[in-house]
């Protein structure tokens, strides 16, 4: 490629907004009578299939004078080509090419590949479906660089955020409207009470659960607080007459543990911070599965999901190694989860039915690279983990091949998505609905050619699985289209005092009246201003009697009120004392189960090593035997051959014996 060339692509795909084919701006979707409670994504839900979306990266090479073996052919194609020194078998020079969705050439932006990869499943997760996107490639390929790049150069993480916070800006619900049940799910309840909820958690001080005290290291700057160049854009269709709410959670499967990024570590004044505890993988009511006891954040601002992204960074398993300075060690998921809610009748506070709250999410996976041993030399626990990342690949291929293959074949072979915790994370996703898009990314350096290979075939092979296509949801359930607008239109008319059919309550006025006549009394006799005074008086007792009759009337209704009010308090509390106790004996034998089930899957951990052993031995055994067997074999062998030469010596002897005699007896008779 030419300068001008690279000029032309550079302006292309760094002009903020544009990408190759997609605008910022989606499109309005058709509706369809159906709503939807939780996430329920069964594949009897849908028909219709798409492809496993795959998209290919090149990342521009560490050092321009670096020999390459890729090059780009069109927009989708790209061949992959040994330079020199590179093997060639055969006498052939191995190349290959290979097709997927859009391949970005080393000059695309961060921004592009947001629009043309990411955007459409935010626009997606808007209309309440679910996506999962994940970045593939060898170690030091990109993938951590396209998935959360860098304050002044955004990835597609922090830019989904950017986008999603732009677009239900002002339709967000308060605080604690939402709230997340423990077994991924969501209860709606009333702004009242999340306002008491907040009050409780937020300003009354004591209540507020002890956070990890943080270390005495001075802070680094935060992802947001860096000079960060935010995305503009914004998705413009979605349902106004919704209450929005985002939640998040950041994990990492590290070693096949899951380890929560987000949750507070324990801090002991001698030991200090104990290690993060592992989470086990649960399956909720609609059969998806989810990570148990993970801590699930509500955020109102990019910001605040920055700071939370940032904690968690913070804590991912990352080291040095020869090939990357910063190479993660662990898979991370991202997860953004949408609740939405249609507003009641009124069009003021979120619809107090927990059937019409939607979920979606979007799952933004970092995947660990994988790496030969022999070229990062890697030792310790480093070879540990580069084992257990290649290992957890290796099965997200098997699943990938035995998916392809039952879809092909029509076959039912069972999925292995149980050997890794990655693919049992996101088994919903292959046997659900949703769209799923992958990434791969290439390090374009000519020592890679072997091992992008392997990508490459893996990547091409995943096009190939289909993924049932998520159904549209349908937010309009029979209620006044509009109703946030004309209650806003309400409000800021009453503000304005311009509703002049505003209805009045009529409330008794509590007032004795006017003042007292000005008058004088000049004599005893003067009768006029007698009455007048009496009158006035008359009048101020009868008003005196009747606001008297209304308070005592009132009074009584209030008191009433009250004692029932209490009443229903106490009612409240033994009911409230009931649950908590409850819910503390089914915590405690939840515990109790979680520690069966660790117990459980140590055992079974400890019962696969042994069964590996087992094998080894039973391997090492089987060669013994057929090398036993084949020594036996060679012993026959060796033995018939021997018999066979002494029975021809002995015939020989016995025919040379024969010969001797009768030549002697011969000799004998002459
Ligand atoms: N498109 C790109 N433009 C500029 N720099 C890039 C690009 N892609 C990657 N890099 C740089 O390459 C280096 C390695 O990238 P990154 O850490 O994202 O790799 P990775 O695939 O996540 O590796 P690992 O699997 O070991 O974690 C980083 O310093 C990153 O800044």
């Amino acid at each position: 490629m030419d300068f001008s060339e690279f000029l032309i692509r550079r302006k292309f795909f760094d002009s903020p907004g544009k990408s190759p084919t997609r605008r910022c701006i989606s499109s309005r979707p058709e509706p369809q009578m159906r709503s939807r409670g939780k996430t329920p994504k069964k594949k009897g839900n849908s028909t219709q299939q798409d492809p496993v979306e795959v998209y290919c990266r090149i990342r521009p090479a560490g050092n321009p004078e670096d020999e390459t073996c890729i090059k780009v052919l069109s927009e989708n194609t790209v061949q992959l080509l040994p330079t020199d020194g590179a093997t060639v078998r055969n006498g052939q020079v191995k190349e290959f090419q290979y097709k997927f969705q859009h391949v970005f050439d080393e000059y695309t932006s961060q921004k592009a590949i947001y629009d043309y990869v990411a955007l459409p499943m935010v626009e997606d997760l808007l209309h309440g479906k679910n996506g999962l996107l994940f970045t593939y490639g060898i170690t030091s390929s990109g993938k951590t660089y396209t998935m959360t790049g860098t304050p002044q150069d955004q990835g597609i993480l922090p830019r989904c955020l950017d986008v999603i916070f732009n677009s239900i800006n002002e339709l967000q619900v308060k605080k604690y409207v939402f709230r997340p049940d423990k077994m991924n799910g969501f209860e709606v309840q009333s702004e009242a009470d999340a306002m008491i909820e907040r009050q409780r958690r937020e300003i009354l001080p004591g209540l507020t659960t002890p956070k990890t005290p943080t270390p005495a290291t001075p802070k680094p700057p935060k992802f947001g607080e860096q000079a960060r160049l935010r995305d503009m854009c914004k998705v413009d269709d979605i349902e106004e007459d919704n209450n929005y709410c985002v939640f998040v959670s950041y994990i990492e499967i590290y070693n096949n543990y899951v380890f929560d990024l987000l949750e507070e570590l324990h801090y002991d004044p001698i030991t200090g911070y104990r290690p993060p505890q592992s989470k086990i993988l649960r399956t909720d009511n609609t059969e998806n599965m989810y990570v148990h006891n993970c801590v699930e954040v509500e955020i109102k601002s990019p910001e605040e999901a920055f700071e939370v992204m940032y904690k968690g960074q913070k804590r991912r398993k990352v080291a040095h190694t020869a090939l990357n300075a910063e190479s993660s060690r662990s898979h991370s998921v991202f997860n953004i989860r949408l609740v939405q809610a249609p507003l009641d009748p009124r069009g003021e506070e979120v619809l107090q039915d927990p059937e019409r709250v939607c979920i979606s999410q979007l799952s933004l996976v970092d995947l660990a690279g994988s790496e030969r041993s022999k070229r990062t030399d890697n030792m310790g626990d480093r070879l540990k983990e580069a084992g257990n990342i290649n290992q957890s690949l290796m099965v997200l291929r098997t699943c990938m091949e035995t998916l392809r293959e039952n879809q092909k074949n029509n076959t039912n072979k069972m999925v292995p998505y149980r050997d890794s915790k990655v693919t049992h994370l996101f088994k919903n996703y292959f046997d659900g609905d949703g769209k799923v898009r992958m990434i791969v990314c290439v390090n374009p350096r000519s020592q890679e050619y072997e091992e992008t290979i392997h990508v490459m075939k893996f990547a091409e092979m995943t096009q190939e699985v289909m993924v049932a296509r998520a159904t549209q949801v349908r937010f309009d359930i029979g209620l006044t289209p509009g109703r946030r607008k004309l209650h806003q239109q309400y409000k800021d008319a009453a503000a304005a005092n311009e509703v002049a059919a505003l209805p009045v309550v009529p409330s008794l006025v509590y007032s004795l009246g006017p003042s007292f006549p000005p008058m004088e009394l000049l004599h005893s006799s003067d009768d006029k201003a007698l009455r007048i005074l009496e009158d006035f008086l008359n009048d101020r007792c009868n008003r005196r009697h009747t606001l008297n009759t209304d308070f005592n009337k009132k009074e009584e209704e209030f008191r009433a009120r009250l004692v029932e009010m209490e009443r229903e308090y106490y009612r409240l509390t033994s009911k409230n004392e009931q649950l908590m106790k409850d819910v503390e004996k089914k915590e405690k034998d939840m515990s109790k189960n979680e520690n069966k089930v660790r117990a459980l899957e140590r055992k079974h951990e400890e019962f696969t090593k042994y069964i590996q052993t087992l094998e080894r031995e039973n391997s090492i055994m089987s060669l013994k035997l057929e090398d036993k067997n084949w020594k036996i074999n060679l012993e026959k062998t060796e033995r018939e051959r021997m018999k066979h030469d002494f029975k021809t010596r002995l015939e020989m002897n016995n025919y040379a014996w024969e010969k001797n005699m009768v030549s002697t007896c011969s000799e004998q008779l002459c």
